[in-house]
């Protein structure tokens, strides 16, 4: 049964004030504010000398009303794959584009991609749709196209000008992602991929209670060979425990950097700690393999174009496939209908 949802706000009154809370609070939301909504609004720490604590305090409380909302709208959703990082610039939302593209090769596979990095979204740039910009209608937000079976939203698409810089506390993008789980007309999707800003925060914390109920077949985690990259997945794999996320698996992205003329490997983020594969290995997760460190992914992905289509025959191409089949073993999938043989 479709799901009875109310239209949608105008784009412009969710940017200006994108979660409507309640209850209205009279000051702005201190740094660590948990939420005016959580359990602890009016009694965490930060709460303390906070003009909005009485409000916050004597607010309802419990799980949100609009979970059952959500998991309504995204019940024609298969698998549900977040992608996280420990630390920043790992290549990530780089992995999560060419996972979208490898999922895309099945014409019979339909895949959405959101992109919850509300302050630094790259997505639509990798995936080729950067100027779009969404379509509101009275049954909810349309996400991009940004190939016939390849969908996107973002928080860039919203955005009047794509240099504005988003500077919002905790709980207004918690606001912002239950929007995007609300009101985004996804339909029906075989995978929708979640790329999350790095490290454990806010964002992530929305995720996992918004998307729970609907079920989420887990998490991929994505590092470089650096021990300052892994100790920062370590904090992930803990967060994905205490939160109750499988872990898919982790790849090692830019492990080595194969030369595009000769294909000679080199190391240049050399692995000192023996990376991905042995932290994988001590940690107990499936590790999935590694990934080269190649400029014609950093190409392709500024020009919005598949890596999988450009260079096929590639290291970096074959090692992705590599790591697109052990994924989809590890979720139990039938590899060659995930990513179909050439
Ligand atoms: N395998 C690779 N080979 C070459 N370049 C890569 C590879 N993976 C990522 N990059 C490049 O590394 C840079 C960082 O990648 P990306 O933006 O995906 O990182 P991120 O982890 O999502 O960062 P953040 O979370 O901080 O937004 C980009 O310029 C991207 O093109």
């Amino acid at each position: 049964m479709a799901p009875s949802l109310e239209a949608p706000e105008p784009v412009e009154d969710v940017l200006s004030n994108p979660l409507k809370q309640k209850p209205q609070l009279v000051a702005p939301e201190p740094e660590h504010c948990p939420g005016p909504e959580s359990e602890k609004a009016g009694t965490a720490d930060s709460c303390a000398g906070c003009p909005n604590q009485k409000i916050c305090a004597s607010a309802p409380k419990g799980p949100d009303p609009d979970i059952p909302l959500i998991t309504a709208r995204l019940s024609g959703i298969k698998h549900k794959i977040l992608v996280l990082s420990g630390k920043g610039g790992v290549g990530k939302s780089t992995f999560t584009s060419l996972l979208a593209h490898a999922f895309a090769t099945n014409p019979e596979s339909t895949v959405g991609v959101m992109d919850t990095d509300i302050c630094g979204p790259s997505i639509p740039k990798m995936l080729g749709v950067e100027s779009e910009t969404i379509h509101v209608s009275s049954t909810g937000w349309s996400p991009v196209w940004a190939m016939d079976n390849l969908a996107v939203m973002s928080i860039q698409f919203m955005l009047p000008n794509r240099d504005d810089a988003i500077i919002w506390r905790g709980p207004k993008k918690n606001g912002l992602i239950k929007q995007f789980l609300k009101d985004v007309e996804w339909g029906d999707l075989d995978f929708l991929l979640v790329d999350t800003p790095p490290g454990t925060s806010d964002e992530h914390l929305s995720v996992n209670t918004f998307l729970k109920e609907s079920g989420i077949d887990g998490a991929v985690m994505v590092t470089t060979p650096q021990e300052v990259a892994l100790l920062d997945v370590r904090k992930e794999i803990d967060f994905c425990r205490k939160a109750g996320i499988k872990i898919l698996g982790l790849v090692e992205n830019m492990s080595a950097f194969v030369c595009p003329k000769c294909e000679h490997p080199g190391e240049i983020f050399k692995a000192t700690t023996g990376g991905g594969q042995a932290l994988a290995q001590e940690m107990g997760i499936p590790f999935l393999g590694k990934v080269p460190l190649d400029p014609r992914i950093g190409m392709a992905c500024d020009y919005g174009e598949s890596f999988f289509d450009s260079f096929p025959d590639s290291p970096a191409c074959k090692a992705l496939k590599g790591v697109v089949r052990s994924l989809a073993e590890n979720m139990k999938l039938d590899p060659g209908v995930v990513m179909p043989e050439d």
